[in-house]
């Protein structure tokens, strides 16, 4: 059986079971053999039934001493038989499950495992996990038992038994992708050890072994893919040098303010860049409000002067149409023909701008993903700017790049993930930081309340209202399945803030299931100050910028990760005014008060990182898949820090040696790394 093959190849899966497990990810002998237990139970000790404590698992190896019997109790049928061991005896019932009573046997011994209670007097084990044990076997089944992270109704039995099945079929046509010296330079364990002892690990130390094994693995060929696509960047972008045009210095002039130190060095970093006969590659990170656009618009006039076009793509059409207006409105005098190609472009507009950006006509287009199709040609294409890379592949950013021969990319992203992680995670790029917000902003004064709050919050967002203020309302992230009550809680909400709370005021919606239009027509009406309060949901999440909104409600603060809070907070504060937050959350959990009070207590969107970093470990910091950080399997990028260091500088030493990974011995690395990227693009690498 190969790793490749489907989990229908295996013994005993049905058609449902292959729908649950497809559901989780797992469609292939790897999938499920990587997919690794979240937990364990040590079920090495067998506790003599004397021993056993109530309300508790117990582990018993016990011989059944009464036939089983079917009894009613209610509606309920139970299964119940009588077990004994050296010590003493109990009771095992199983509920609603009258077939059990065929698979026990008297005379015969088992392994059980399960919670202990007493009932009426009586002492029972309930549906407990059972084992059936050849005579003098007691000591095969203590075991570590794997616990897996399961959702669609899988039983951890179903998922053992079949992982249990593929590791026998499997390992002995897995071929190890590290080879022997190398495993013995880094002291790692074989892949076979490390599969089988990741889940079914015979005792402490092996599942250490087998773990920091998988760990090395999986970043290793995360630091290896980027130190190859960083080497391929560097090789393939010879020779578009551009210089500082004489008119930078009036571009600047007619800027609204200076900028601020940090600002001018990461505009340094990049003039650097642009100048260099290399194209650069750079992220440029900066929290929420810090500046990056302005820092945008200069490179693309540094750009465009030289004689090439210019793109910045956007994630959604509400920011590219922010950022269409503010570069044509600060290019305007400098004779620099800006366009806007999103999804609602209609056709006729756009056979216009595809035309005009194929001869060279629009120096520069701002856009959404309708940058990257196919038929949209940028032939003089010289810097590629995208914003909130998060939201954007690495191979979509790549894409766009293609359009021109070897354009200088930069990276925007107000993501505030804390260098040591961003150094690893972009080892693609060089990174730029603004650190520093501008002149005169004051901090927003961040309070967690619960929901008995809300009439003084009510009053406290008509006063600032009538002072000339505007105020956003959000209401709770929502998941996939629910999309349905995402545009019922808000359009409701709204409705209700209207008739019962704020009559007098106009009220917006914003929601992810209204079409780009009527999306920018809502923002637009709310940047003109047209509507004073906007309900909306995360939409409002990235770069929206509206300086006179000053207040943000947020309900149901703990649904949201701390870096989307810190993000959604981020769209006040952002003008001369003292700006206001008031998270609502009647959550009683312990975690949640201290993250929220995190926010009461930072507003720098970095130390928030780290704190929640600390409290929660990255996969939770980053929340969800859209934040598009690389999934890890098994490593934790944070705590396992120490391997990460060593994995790096090995992919580093490797390639040192054989850089297009062409030796023999590493034909094994070389598929891996082609199929953990998924080939193309590193296969135009190696
Ligand atoms: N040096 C500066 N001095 C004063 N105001 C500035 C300066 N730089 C930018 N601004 C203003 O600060 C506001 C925020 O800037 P911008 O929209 O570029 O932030 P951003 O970094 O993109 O933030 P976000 O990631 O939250 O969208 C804008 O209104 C902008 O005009």
């Amino acid at each position: 059986m190969f790793l490749t093959d489907s989990i229908m190849e295996l013994k005993g899966v049905g058609e449902q079971t292959i729908k649950k497990f497809n559901k989780i990810g797992i469609e292939t002998i790897e999938d499920l053999v990587e997919h690794y237990p979240r937990e364990y139970e040590d079920r090495r000790q067998i506790a003599k039934i004397s021993e056993t404590v109530m309300d508790e698992d117990n582990n018993i190896v016990a011989t059944v001493t009464s036939k089983p019997e079917i009894m009613k109790k209610g509606y309920k049928i139970i299964v119940k038989f009588r077990v004994k061991d050296e010590t003493g005896s109990i009771y095992i019932v199983f509920y609603g499950q009258p077939y059990m009573k065929n698979n026990f046997v008297v005379g015969d011994t088992y392994n059980f495992y399960g919670k202990i209670r007493r009932q009426y007097g009586r002492i029972e084990m309930e549906s407990p996990e059972y084992e059936k044990l050849e005579q003098g076997t007691s000591q095969k089944t203590a075991k570590i038992i794997p616990i897996y992270p399961t959702t669609q109704k899988l039983s951890q039995k179903v998922i053992r038994q079949l992982i249990e099945q593929a590791l026998s079929l499997a390992l002995p046509e897995i071929e190890d992708p590290l080879p022997e010296d190398f495993r013995t330079k880094y002291d790692l364990k074989s892949k076979n050890f490390a599969l089988t002892n990741i889940h079914f690990p015979s005792q402490d130390e092996a599942f250490f072994e087998a773990r920091k094994r998988l760990v090395f693995e999986e970043l290793f060929f995360l630091q290896l893919s980027l130190f190859v696509l960083k080497s391929d960047f560097l090789a393939r972008t010879k020779g578009r040098s551009k210089k500082l045009p004489e008119s930078f210095k009036d571009f600047l002039a007619g800027l609204p303010f200076e900028f601020t130190g940090a600002q001018k060095r990461v505009m340094n970093e990049i003039a650097k860049d642009l100048k260099s006969e290399y194209a650069g590659n750079r992220l440029v990170q900066g929290d929420v409000g810090s500046g990056k656009t302005v820092i945008a618009a200069a490179s693309l006039f540094i750009a465009i002067k030289n004689g090439y076009q210019g793109a910045l793509m956007a994630p959604t059409e509400v920011l590219a149409k922010q950022h269409f207006e503010f570069l044509e409105q600060v290019f305007n005098q400098f004779d620099i023909k800006v366009a806007l190609l999103t999804g609602s472009t209609t056709a006729k507009e756009k056979r216009g701008i595809l035309a005009e950006l194929a001869t060279g006509e629009i120096d520069l287009v701002v856009g959404t993903h309708a940058l990257i199709e196919d038929n949209v040609e940028i032939p003089k294409l010289g810097l590629v700017i995208t914003d909130e890379q998060h939201r954007f592949g690495v191979r979509q950013r790549l894409k766009l790049s293609e359009k021109g021969e070897t354009p200088d990319v930069i990276v925007m992203t107000a993501t505030p993930i804390p260098r040591t992680l961003a150094l690893i995670l972009y080892g693609d790029m060089d990174i730029s930081i603004i650190d520093e917000l501008p002149p005169g902003r004051q901090p927003i004064k961040t309070n967690a309340v619960d929901s008995s709050y809300h009439a003084r919050i009510y009053q406290f967002i008509d006063k600032h209202i009538r002072e000339g203020r505007q105020c956003y309302i959000i209401c709770p992230m929502v998941e996939e399945n629910e999309k349905q009550s995402e545009l019922k809680s808000v359009t409701e909400y709204a409705a209700y803030l209207k008739e019962q709370v704020f009559p007098h005021f106009e009220i917006g919606i914003l929601h992810g299931k209204m079409k780009p239009k009527e999306k920018n027509k809502v923002m637009e009406a709310f940047a003109k100050g047209e509507i004073h309060i906007l309900v909306s949901t995360t939409v409002v999440e990235v770069g929206v910028n509206v300086p006179n909104a000053t207040v943000m409600m947020i309900e149901n603060a703990e649904r949201f990760g701390l870096a989307q809070l810190h993000q959604l907070r981020g769209r006040v504060g952002r003008g001369k005014h003292q700006s206001y937050c008031v998270l609502v959350s009647d959550s009683k959990n312990k975690v949640t008060k201290k993250r929220l009070k995190i926010m009461e207590e930072s507003t720098d969107g970095f130390v928030i990182a780290d704190t929640d970093l600390k409290l929660r470990g990255p996969g939770d910091f980053f929340g969800t898949k859209q934040h598009g950080l690389p999934e890890m399997k098994i490593a934790n990028l944070y705590t396992d820090a120490k391997v990460l260091k060593v994995a790096q500088q090995a992919a580093s030493e490797l390639l040192r040696q054989d850089p297009d990974l062409s030796h023999p011995l590493h034909q094994g690395l070389k598929e891996k790394l082609l199929d953990y990227t998924d080939g193309e693009q590193m296969h135009k690498a190696l």
